[in-house]
């Protein structure tokens, strides 16, 4: 379609990609170009494929991984959790079947859908990316416009390479300035959420914009775009840019040779045009914000790290009042305690949100030369075996395993209870991953969402701390 008026970045991507517009109430006709399937979201829409008698429209655009059931040690054993091994088991003989590339446990490429396909040069700037996840949204990072399915959505993918869908409305998120040392783009992420809530972004696309998301690394990005998703957006995007081309350039799956150069030239027009008019916008300034912790049972009930658990009887606005009291009562948190003295017993280092080679660095950049504190067990878990690898080519997981971590192999693992890696009940935890309902790393399990540098120095000092916290031994810069 010729386009007359500005565009934003999700406008140019979704018209690029219309199949059929809808009439009125009618939804868009939309074509994928990359599906991502694993092993939680994918089994009934195969059935659904088989039952039909159909096959899969485009494998070339499909792939496939274990990540959500599989444990991070002892792979080469059989998954001893039956409800695991028969999805695993599943997905293995589906994708045998209907000729979809896997990557299994233990494969050189396996690792979390949302960190591999990056990884792997899939994911690109313009392209419609899609998963039965709701996480999707990190590839957002690469100027895709890429969004969680329902399983009824991942057999319509499968099967015809298309999805109807209404379009998104788009909100800028603008952040200026320049972020203070121990900052990170988690914060950003943890801050937006806390500012426009649970339910802010609302069947928005979100692009991020502004100086301090331009001077972010592609990790950082995925960072931001992944926990889209928990603002209640469907997707989140950043425009490309160098930064984005830098790390695409030479990975197994990206363009090459006079196909980089063809492809680039595309990619560079990925930007929101001057005066294309979003219909909401929001803006933060980088240099204000510290490093943020959750202290409830949603990724909006945040606070920076220096402050102490809300009151609830002074929330004015009734529902959060109630949600708040909920929340500290699962919690098991005292109003007025200050964040910094609340104690965990484990920290989770891993997850699709900060499970790779940057955040596995800047963890380990804390914990060089120190010690996870004693009654506090540290799990770090790879986004995939390629970081995995990588993580040991720099010599990462002797730092974590002198400080008395555990070094594992990849998968989402303690991000969420669907596989051995979880709290006991009671137990409560410094988290680098997304969520933090009542139970998501295990039933009775509390959890409070961090950025890899304060899950590393909370590990150290035993409560939840940024590196700011710990003394500097000598020698340490
Ligand atoms: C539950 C799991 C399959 C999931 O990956 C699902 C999702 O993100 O949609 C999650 O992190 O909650
Ligand atoms: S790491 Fe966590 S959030 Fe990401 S896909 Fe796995 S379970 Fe979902």
């Amino acid at each position: 379609m010729t386009a007359t008026r500005p565009r934003t970045l999700a406008e140019k991507v979704w018209d690029a990609h219309t199949v059929r517009r809808g009439e009125g109430a009618e939804p868009d006709l939309l074509y994928i170009d990359l599906h991502l399937v694993h092993e939680v979201t994918s089994p009934q829409a195969f059935d659904g494929l088989r039952l039909a008698g159909r096959k899969v429209r485009r494998p070339d655009l499909t792939i496939a991984t274990e990540d959500h059931n599989v444990p991070t040690e002892g792979i080469e054993l059989p998954i001893a959790d039956p409800v695991s091994r028969t999805q695993v088991e599943t997905l293995r003989r589906n994708c045998k079947e209907f000729g979809v590339r896997l990557h299994p446990m233990g494969d050189a490429e396996q690792g979390i859908v949302h960190v591999i396909g990056p990884q792997l040069g899939l994911t690109q700037p313009g392209m419609t990316v899609v998963c039965g996840d709701s996480h999707t949204s990190t590839h957002g990072a690469f100027g895709a416009m890429a969004f969680g399915i329902g399983t009824s959505e991942v057999e319509h993918v499968l099967a015809t390479q298309t999805l109807p869908l209404r379009p998104f409305k788009t909100m800028a998120i603008t952040v200026d300035g320049e972020l203070r040392p121990g900052v990170t783009a988690k914060d950003i992420i943890l801050a937006v959420i806390a500012k426009i809530g649970t339910g802010g972004g609302q069947g928005y696309v979100l692009e991020y914009r502004g100086s301090a998301i331009e001077a972010l690394s592609m990790e950082a990005r995925m960072t931001i775009c992944n926990m889209s998703i928990e603002a209640g957006a469907r997707a989140g995007m950043v425009a490309p840019d160098e930064t984005t081309f830098a790390y695409l350039k030479g990975r197994p799956h990206a363009p090459k040779g006079a196909d980089w150069d063809a492809a680039l030239a595309e990619w560079r027009e990925l930007r929101t045009d001057p005066g294309a008019e979003f219909d909401a916008e929001v803006h933060l300034d980088a240099s204000e914000l510290t490093p943020f912790v959750t202290w409830g049972t949603n990724p909006g009930q945040g606070l920076p790290l220096a402050e102490t658990v809300p009151d609830p009887a002074r929330i004015a606005d009734e529902n959060q009042r109630v949600a708040a009291e909920k929340a500290l009562s699962y919690m098991d948190l005292r109003p007025g305690m200050p964040l910094r003295e609340i104690a965990v017993d484990t920290v989770f280092l891993g997850s699709c949100t900060n499970g790779r080679i940057e955040d596995l660095r800047a963890a380990a950049d804390v914990l060089r030369g120190r010690k996870v504190a004693s009654g506090v067990r540290m799990l770090v878990v790879p986004g995939s075996m390629r970081v995995r690898q990588a993580a040991e080519a720099e010599g990462l997981d002797k730092v974590f395993l002198a400080a008395g971590a555990e070094w594992r192999q990849a998968g989402c693992s303690m991000c969420l209870g669907m596989n051995p890696d979880q709290l006991s009940p009671g137990e409560r935890s410094a988290s680098t991953s997304n969520r933090n309902f009542e139970g998501r790393q295990g039933k009775g399990g509390r959890t409070h969402l961090v950025s890899p540098l304060v899950a590393a120095a909370t590990a150290v000092r035993g409560t939840l701390s940024s590196p700011e916290d710990l003394p500097v031994e000598a020698g340490r810069s």
